[in-house]
């Protein structure tokens, strides 16, 4: 793989060109947000200078334009994912609002006594969605634990994992520890089993492309902000044969086929999930994100974020009592770590003090945090754009704190 030019990258994300607190910005809170490329920019901007309008039955040229951009950027989302069919594909406001709507769609299904399947390392919005719907139908949501290293202790998920299970919702990547679960492996045990599988994308769609056929999940969920787009906007990927089965999430306009004071029926695929005017420009722009990242030599990237964590993880000893919370074998750039008589949000203060964002506290993953024992953490979550430099940068600016206060 060729090498990746990161200094011609950077310059395609104008906002990483800036000062904070009088030094050059580090920006390592990529796993909260991801930032933007010119061509994200441009694509909205050129949207609202030249195509807005109300999306469908338009009855003039810009709203011509607007749906076909709009509809566009849905078969560039359909082709990311490799789903059959852009039906397949339901707009949502991110990966929180795509896992509320398949736990309120297939909550019809579940009655008292069944289980659905989730892991200690989840995101809360991959946790509390399924325990409002548990809440409701008698239905028990049971996670499976991790080891000390981070990684999904599997003894544990066959032996958890049996008839009474419906549901396995369990993320791809774990924001808090950067694992990379074996879902292929895991999505087939569940389905050996008649479970229903949907995967939290959140984390893993900035480092690789998922294959929906290939992985044969059954729903795959997440937001545009974390993959270089905009916020504001997410991706649901249903099965359409489940979809068609699930009663609408919202109603209103747009998700209907007729309404009347007698009997309402509803629209097809995907508008029957899609109620109200959309995020129109916000799709546009994720769609540009996906072509930006379509662009680049994945590869190449890959091997860029690889080497990133290599080096944060070589410079872990220069930092007296600092600790890695997470060591999977397989892991995403995400670091997340304790040091010994600092609390994380002093590190964060006084890292951004130096200009460098990271990222501290529970990260809406307290369970994980019950498990380690700890009131939170502080994060690096590192993207293809940021250097070696910034991570000798971010050591640098951890041994100063270390050596000031403690
Ligand atoms: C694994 C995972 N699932 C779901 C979500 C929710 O995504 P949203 O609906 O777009 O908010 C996040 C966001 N994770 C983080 C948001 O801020 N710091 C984070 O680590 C996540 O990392």
């Amino acid at each position: 793989t060729k090498a990746f030019d990161v200094e011609r990258i950077r310059r395609d994300f104008p906002i990483l060109a800036q000062e904070v607190n009088g030094k050059p910005l580090v920006y390592l809170d990529n796993g909260a947000s991801a930032q933007k490329p010119i061509a994200v920019l441009d694509a909205m901007d050129r949207y609202y200078r030249e195509m807005h309008s109300n999306v469908h039955r338009g009855a003039h040229t810009l709203g011509d334009r607007a749906t076909a951009a709009f509809e566009g950027a849905r078969e560039t989302v359909r082709s990311f994912v490799n789903a059959p069919s852009s039906r397949e594909i339901i707009w949502t406001r991110g990966t929180t609002e795509a896992i509320n709507l398949v736990a309120n769609g297939l909550a019809p299904r579940l009655k008292e006594g069944d289980e659905i399947l989730v892991s200690h390392m989840e995101h809360h919005a991959n946790i509390v969605p399924w325990q409002m719907v548990a809440e409701r139908t008698g239905a028990k949501v049971v996670p499976v634990p991790v080891n000390s290293a981070g990684e999904l202790d599997l003894d544990a998920f066959n032996s958890l994992l049996n008839e009474r299970t419906r549901i396995l919702a369990i993320t791809h990547v774990s924001n808090v520890l950067g694992t990379v679960n074996p879902i292929a492996s895991l999505i087939k045990k569940a389905k050996d089993q008649g479970a229903l599988t949907l995967i939290d994308g959140a984390q893993a769609v900035p480092h690789f492309k998922p294959d929906v056929q290939a992985l044969d999940c059954d729903f795959y969920v997440f937001s545009s902000h974390k993959l270089f787009g905009p916020t504001g906007i997410g991706v649901l990927y249903g099965r359409a044969e489940l979809l068609e089965q699930m009663p609408p999430y919202q109603g209103g306009g747009e998700m209907i086929e007729r309404v009347s004071f007698e009997r309402t029926t509803w629209n097809v695929l995907p508008y029957k999930f899609e109620a109200g005017t959309p995020a129109i420009a916000e799709a546009v722009g994720l769609a540009a994100a996906i072509r930006y990242l379509d662009n680049l030599d994945r590869k190449a990237m890959e091997a860029a974020e690889n080497a990133l964590l290599a080096r944060a993880n070589e410079l872990v000893s220069t930092v007296p009592g600092m600790e890695i919370i997470g060591t999977a074998a397989k892991k995403v750039p995400v670091m997340s770590f304790k040091i010994a008589g600092l609390h994380p949000s002093d590190i964060g203060t006084l890292l951004d003090q130096q200009g460098i964002a990271i990222r501290t506290g529970h990260h809406c993953a307290m369970p994980l945090m019950d498990f380690y024992g700890v009131p939170g953490t502080a994060r690096a979550s590192f993207a293809f754009y940021n250097t070696l430099e910034e991570v000798e940068q971010l050591f640098a600016g951890l041994q100063k704190i270390q050596r000031l206060f403690t």
